[in-house]
């Protein structure tokens, strides 16, 4: 043999030898799962590539409660999981040593204490700020700073608080309702046709910029992708969700340690988020309100209350993180140079946007399932009709808007909403955490500190013994049933996560939902264009839909 034969021989056995021991060191050897799972990573990321049904679902059809779904990574069915996992385990917060592999930039000290901790898929989500990486909420792995920035943020995102918002909320569905009117009522042939799934992202990305600037877009009045930011955010979440499978390749892409430090220098210029023009023009305005004291809109939005958390904890919300948050919205620890003239056109402003899209994805499963299940429209709407009010007869308006306090009063409407986030949760990814050095038990099974441990909400909102035989069928009746099921369905819901980073927008979220769809059912006669027809969802990071037109036109019969 030559030496260049020996050398290929050397190769293949060290790396047949690295993936073996990826099989065998982490101790899941006893969880069953794809042989290929074991060894590498890679497979999830071809699974996640090519998959188009509900994630991990077939796994735990063929291979049980807990499969092994990467060398060092488990998924769980059983809704327990969501307690034993999510919800800060009583062993979990004992833990005093730390030798948790590969989370980049966190301090061994800081990860003391506090768990459960986030996996590196989480880091993929970060933003980019002038090479710096940017984080938000959802992608800091740092405990410390998220503990820190969320204790600043929850008083504005209360019950009590987002009750504040409801005349932003309002304000969008008048628009809303008016450019239905424009664009589709009383419109004949395929011109009364209406792309639901985006209309309804216009909806929910205009409510989310007018709650945080006083100012929507305008992808509702403009019936169109302003900027290209939907677009850009799903690109996103895409990257993340696939690259997340494998967060080292995320170095060598978005990440990327060169390019990076090229930006830092001004070398080179980072892909821009085309939302940040409008962000900074936002908050160039409030500058000059506040000099100039004529404010146009009296009531205070999120810039507003960023501003202000930034006086009573400056500790914490710097005045660069004042800006950073104004941006996304939900947190981006935007580290900017200087003040808002210098800001880098940054993808910042993100978070805020993804979470519209999980709000619009919702509101689309709600309609659908509603329209397309036997009796359920009719049911509904009988419900609405008999407890609400007739049309605003305050503002003279035509379009019935319901106040969020009495529609969240709703028995049927509200399990319409419970089932279809059951049967749809917008969020398609498994969340992870890191098991602590001591181990801990998830589902009656004992687990190896530093595994990746998580389960995905499409998963366990389908279990069997806790939703019944038929828990693949949208049944809003099943929440209205036995209160003891219904807690014990409820549990199972997670929908908006759970524990310490449980949904921080979960209020507004609900309060657009519940908001939206009486106003509209009480206003139109929402029918669908082709009733045989069944939607097509995308599997992905985020579960959107396509395919599913309806129509619209005003009701007579109120
Ligand atoms: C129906 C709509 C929504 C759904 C289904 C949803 C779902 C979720 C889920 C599942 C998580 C947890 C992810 C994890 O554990 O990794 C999450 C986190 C988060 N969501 Fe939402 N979300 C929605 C709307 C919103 C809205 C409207 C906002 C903002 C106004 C928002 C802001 C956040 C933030 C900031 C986090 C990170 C929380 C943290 O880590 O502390 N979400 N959301």
């Amino acid at each position: 043999m030559t030496l260049r034969s020996w050398l290929g021989l050397a190769l293949i056995v060290t790396v047949g030898i690295r993936f073996l021991s990826f099989r065998y060191i982490y101790g899941l050897r006893r969880f069953k799962g794809p042989l290929l799972a074991s060894f590498t990573d890679a497979w999830r990321f071809v699974y996640h590539c090519r998959n188009t049904g509900i994630p991990f679902r077939d796994l735990h059809d063929r291979f049980g409660d807990v499969v092994r779904v990467g060398p060092n990574v488990l998924s769980f069915r059983d809704p327990q999981a969501i307690r034993d996992i999510f919800g800060a385990g009583k062993n979990w917060d004992k833990v005093r040593t730390i030798q948790v592999r590969s989370l980049r930039g966190v301090p061994t000290e800081i990860l003391m204490n506090v768990l459960p901790l986030k996996s590196d898929v989480y880091f993929v989500n970060a933003a980019v700020s002038m090479g710096e990486y940017a984080h938000t909420l959802f992608s800091s792995t740092d405990p410390n700073w998220h503990k820190n920035v969320r204790r600043a943020m929850n008083p504005f995102f209360t019950q009590t608080t987002v009750l504040t918002y409801e005349p932003f909320v309002e304000r969008t569905i008048e628009v809303f309702m008016a450019e239905m009117d424009n664009r589709f009522v009383n419109r004949y042939g395929t011109g009364n046709v209406i792309d639901f799934p985006t209309w309804l992202y216009y909806f929910t990305f205009d409510v989310m910029s007018d709650l945080t600037y006083s100012k929507p877009h305008g992808f509702i009045t403009h019936g169109e992708d302003m900027h290209g930011i939907i677009g850009w955010v799903m690109s996103f979440v895409n990257y993340s969700f696939i690259v997340g499978q494998m967060p080292w390749v995320d170095m060598l892409l978005r990440h990327n340690l060169i390019l990076m430090w090229l930006e830092r220098r001004g070398w080179y210029a980072g892909n821009t988020f085309p939302g940040a023009t409008f962000a900074i023009q936002r908050i160039r305005e409030r500058e000059q309100e506040k000099l100039t004291g004529n404010g146009t809109d009296k009531r205070e939005d999120l810039l507003d209350k960023f501003r202000r958390a930034k006086q009573e904890r400056p500790e914490h919300i710097t005045d660069k993180a004042v800006l950073g948050l104004s941006l996304s919205t939900m947190l981006a620890g935007a580290e900017t140079r200087s003040g808002p003239s210098s800001l880098s056109p940054s993808e910042n402003h993100l978070y805020s946007y993804l979470a519209s899209e999980y709000s619009a994805i919702s509101l689309t499963a709600i309609f659908y399932y509603v329209l397309r299940t036997p009796g359920c429209y009719s049911k509904l709407r009988e419900e609405l009709d008999k407890h609400l009010q007739p049309a605003s007869s305050a503002t003279n308006s035509t379009y019935f808007q319901t106040p969020f306090s009495e529609a969240r009063e709703l028995p049927y409407l509200h399990a319409c909403i419970q089932e279809a986030f059951r049967m749809h949760p917008a969020f398609g990814m498994m969340p992870e955490r890191i098991v602590p050095p001591s181990g801990a038990t998830i589902c009656g099974n004992f687990i190896p500190g530093g595994t990746l441990v998580g389960c995905n909400g499409w998963v366990v909102q389908r279990h069997e013994n806790t939703f019944g035989e038929d828990f693949d069928t949208y049944r809003p009746e099943r929440w209205l049933a036995d209160a003891e099921r219904t807690r014990g369905m409820e549990r199972a819901m997670f929908q908006f996560g759970a524990g310490t980073h449980v949904c921080l927008g979960q209020h507004i979220a609900l309060m657009e939902i519940y908001k939206l769809v009486p106003s509209l059912m009480r206003t139109y006669e929402i029918s669908l264009v082709d009733p045989e027809k069944e939607w097509t969802i995308i599997t992905g990071g985020n579960m959107r839909q396509r395919d599913f037109n309806v129509r619209m036109k005003r009701r007579s019969d109120l």
